[in-house]
């Protein structure tokens, strides 16, 4: 049996709505085997986050080369990367270990308001970490703070993702999730000549914790797999469109999306 491997550099939610909870079973429902390098504990639930403890220095040096002395991730995706210290080691051990294919998912805000990424290493993640990536997948807040200015409409999102590739994504995706309103949310693609957009329905739910998380597992899911980038982005595009749609309802917050769903929908499930 012919398993894809991918791996994800992450934090842990206990909720199992985002982090590499999340991205785990993704890649489950997806056909890939999946593996974690954990940067950090979160103690959260749907009202919001109680507490953030990291994990020590040497305990994800060491959870990164067991990784690499043994195993081959074809992608590998990072979320919660808490500090610049973890970026910068974690920049370091992708180059060490030859891991391409990467998708970084720039976490910084949990949905209720709490940092999930130290202010000062957003340099370090613009700095180390951006030129590695084969795609990165900011939400509109994530990426007015890496490019430095604010995106007010389409064409800015548009601009802040060529700039984003101009920093050195080889491919930039910018979330339309927190765009205000309802009708349609609008996801832009940049490859580096054209803009492709992928337009869905609004949800209107309450239940979106992970949203970026599952959708960025996805993308990595489909890369492991050999998808090329923009039937990956497709693909995982549906994928989280069928898990906010098919609500769980667990909690009296921002509730976890249904990983289940979209495989139920493939098999004619409802
Ligand atoms: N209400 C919604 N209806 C449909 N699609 C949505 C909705 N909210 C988010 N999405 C989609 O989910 C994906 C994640 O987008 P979003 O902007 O919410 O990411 P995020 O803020 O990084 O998520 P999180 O921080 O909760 O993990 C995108 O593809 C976006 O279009
Ligand atoms: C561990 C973790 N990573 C990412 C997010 C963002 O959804 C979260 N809430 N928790």
């Amino acid at each position: 049996m012919n398993i894809a491997q991918a791996l994800t550099i992450a934090g842990s939610d206990n909720g199992g709505g985002a982090g590499i909870q999340a991205d785990l079973k993704t890649f489950q429902e997806l056909g890939v085997y999946g593996m974690t390098v954990i940067t950090a504990i979160a103690a959260q639930n749907t009202t919001g986050v109680q507490g953030v403890f990291p994990i020590d220095y040497d305990g994800i040096v060491q959870q990164l080369d067991s990784t690499g002395a043994d195993f081959q991730p074809r992608a590998v995706k990072t979320g919660m990367l808490y500090s610049a210290e973890i970026i910068r080691l974690v920049a370091a051990k992708c180059q060490q270990h030859s891991w391409s294919n990467l998708v970084i998912d720039p976490v910084m805000v949990a949905k209720g308001g709490a940092p999930l990424l130290q202010q000062e290493a957003v340099q370090a993640l613009t700095q180390d970490l951006l030129p590695l990536a084969l795609l990165i997948t900011p939400n509109i807040p994530e990426a007015e703070l890496l490019i430095g200015r604010s995106i007010r409409n389409l064409s800015e999102r548009e601009e802040a993702a060529k700039q984003l590739v101009q920093m050195g994504s080889t491919y930039a995706l910018i979330k339309g999730g927190h765009d205000p309103g309802s009708g349609m949310v609008i996801d832009v693609l940049y490859d580096g000549h054209s803009f492709h957009y992928l337009e869905n329905l609004r949800v209107m739910t309450r239940h979106t914790h992970g949203t970026g998380c599952t959708f960025s597992a996805a993308i990595t899911a489909e890369l492991a797999k050999g998808s090329p980038i923009l039937a990956a982005v497709t693909t995982a595009r549906a994928f989280i469109q069928a898990a906010i749609e098919d609500e769980l309802g667990f909690g009296t917050g921002h509730g976890p999306t249904n990983h289940f769903a979209y495989q139920r929908r493939q098999r004619g499930e409802r």
